[in-house]
């Protein structure tokens, strides 16, 4: 008997020791597993820096490419496009007039009623639609065939509340969110396709000819009296409320940036008058680039998954379109890491699954056990049952990758103000602290990054005043303009058609 006793004994002992054993080894893999993960954390936390000190070579670095851009053509990445506007709406424009406004996510059209009078918008319909995926992809007739019906419909709908007397020949401004080569301010020729476009007969043609041709086979008698990028429409309003407004920027699906210029700065072209003196140039600077950016593994490989590889590098750190793949890419790298979650979901492969609204969201999940991450983790990426551990890491990808593009945008902006000698410092050429009276400067902004991602927002201004001072920071206002790249190309559309003779003077 008490040999059984004995036996039974060593056997328990044993399986115990066993259970034990397994028990530890799992244990011992999955601290290894998580230390990997942490691991793939910290190197992407470090390869993301945006130091003040890094900033301020940033800074420094646009501000260069600038002048470069503007000493000659391909002098810089950035193309520093003139705009021929230069003279922006002074609030005597009057009538009805229409805008269209192609951005990279959002059709958008608007019917502006003016009252002649200061800053004296009567009314604006707008009608908002997201562009249909692949439109994005298919032939510039489609694309404008889908823009002209758009328009069409609205008008019809406008004669049925028949309240506006129908102009005879409807004027119209359409901001096209696309880097153009412009010959006047209604003409212009699409250089190449940014963001998720990419309609390969459409590069080289003219914009306004393809539209009003479009226009036509609709019937619809209309005239496109501005051509602008969105951000000088966003410009064009902020100015048109606040003469102190000096530049735009728009940080949506894309990133671009517009200024106000003196032409005796804008060396490539030799000779160019103005009546103002000055002229706004839109700067493309999505394709900004500089060896200061903190680049890492996930955006080199992200680069080379996008329809426009080798372009826009500057963009694809900070925009919309691609924050949330940066984020996908991490997780990923994570999960292969670490199979820590078993097999690898295909929609984790997946570029662009991860839409950035989706990543804010993860990022602003306020709830204890971070809920919202995991259905978000579950339903979008199909990986159910993320540690609530691992989820909080989540998060803070989130937040690394977003500090790092409010940041960054904060230099480009602060790079502008160099250039133009409103950083608070002698601008590019003294290089020493001015004791000039600092002017307040207006930064207009828009893009649903911004407006719609409030961490995103409350970096870009910490950064703002790490960079500038607290002293010079205070000077500098960034304004939100509603719908103003629409708004703002109607009333660019008003001023070149009513050929205000008293403009007001740009600077
Ligand atoms: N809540 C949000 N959080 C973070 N990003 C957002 C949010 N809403 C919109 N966005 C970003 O803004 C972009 C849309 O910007 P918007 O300026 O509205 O349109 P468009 O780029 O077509 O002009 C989306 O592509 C998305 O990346
Ligand atoms: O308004 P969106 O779609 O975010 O566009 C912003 C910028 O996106 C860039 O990709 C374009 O080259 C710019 O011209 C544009 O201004």
């Amino acid at each position: 008997m008490g040999r059984v006793v004995l036996g039974m004994a060593v056997s328990v002992a044993v399986a115990t020791c066993a259970v034990a054993a397994v028990v530890v080894g799992r244990r011992v893999r999955s601290r290894r597993k998580w230390k990997k993960i942490v691991g793939v954390f910290r190197e992407l936390e470090e390869a993301c820096d945006t130091s003040v000190a890094r900033l301020k070579q940033v800074v420094d670095a646009m501000a260069v490419e600038m002048h470069a851009g503007l000493a000659s053509e391909g002098g810089s990445k950035l193309k520093m496009l003139l705009t021929f506007v230069d003279n922006l709406p002074n609030g005597r424009e009057g009538g009805t007039f229409y805008a269209l406004d192609l951005g990279g996510t959002n059709f958008r059209v608007l019917r502006v009623r003016l009252g002649g009078r200061r800053s004296s918008i009567l009314e604006h319909d707008v009608e908002r639609q997201p562009i249909p995926q692949h439109l994005m992809s298919s032939t510039s007739q489609d694309l404008f065939d889908f823009i002209a019906s758009s328009l069409k419909e609205f008008i019809e709908r406008e004669e049925d509340s028949s309240d506006h007397p129908l102009e005879k020949r409807r004027e119209l401004g359409f901001t096209f969110s696309f880097p153009v080569k412009q010959t006047s301010m209604t003409k212009g020729v699409l250089i190449k396709w940014t963001k998720g476009f990419s309609i390969e007969d459409m590069v080289g043609k003219d914009v306004s000819d393809s539209l009003e041709e479009a226009l036509m086979r609709k019937g619809l008698n209309m005239r496109v009296t501005a051509l602008v990028n969105d951000t000088v429409g966003t410009l064009a309003l902020g100015h048109y409320h606040d003469g102190d407004t000096v530049a735009a920027m728009i940080i949506g699906t894309g990133t671009n940036a517009c200024y106000l210029e003196r032409t005796d700065a804008i060396i490539k072209c030799q000779g160019l008058l103005t009546t103002s003196g000055g002229m706004v140039v839109n700067m493309e600077w999505g394709n900004f680039w500089s060896s200061h950016l903190p680049r890492t593994s996930y955006d080199i490989d992200l680069d080379a998954d996008s329809p426009n590889p080798n372009d826009q590098g500057f963009e694809k750190m900070i925009s919309g379109m691609y924050l949330g793949d940066i984020v996908r890419r991490v997780i990923l790298k994570m999960f292969l890491e670490s199979d820590i979650f078993g097999p690898v979901s295909s929609r984790l492969m997946t570029p662009f699954i991860l839409r950035t609204p989706l990543m804010a969201a993860m990022h602003e999940d306020d709830s204890p056990d971070l809920t919202e991450v995991a259905r978000i983790l579950k339903d979008i990426i199909e990986i159910p049952d993320v540690p609530l551990k691992v989820r909080k890491l989540v998060v803070k990808v989130c937040n690394v990758v977003t500090r790092r593009a409010a940041r960054l945008a904060a230099a480009g902006i602060v790079g502008i103000l160099k250039k133009i000698g409103r950083d608070g410092s002698g601008g590019i050429t003294g290089g020493r602290r001015s004791d000039m009276k600092m002017k307040r400067t207006v930064v207009a902004i828009e893009g649903g990054l911004y407006t719609s991602y409030l961490v995103f927002k409350e970096y870009l201004h910490e950064a703002l005043t790490e960079i500038l001072g607290e002293d010079i920071a205070k000077h500098v206002i960034l304004k939100v303009t509603e719908d103003g790249s629409g708004i703002g190309a109607a009333l660019l559309a008003a001023s070149n058609s009513s050929n205000n003779v008293d403009n007001i003077q740009l600077l």
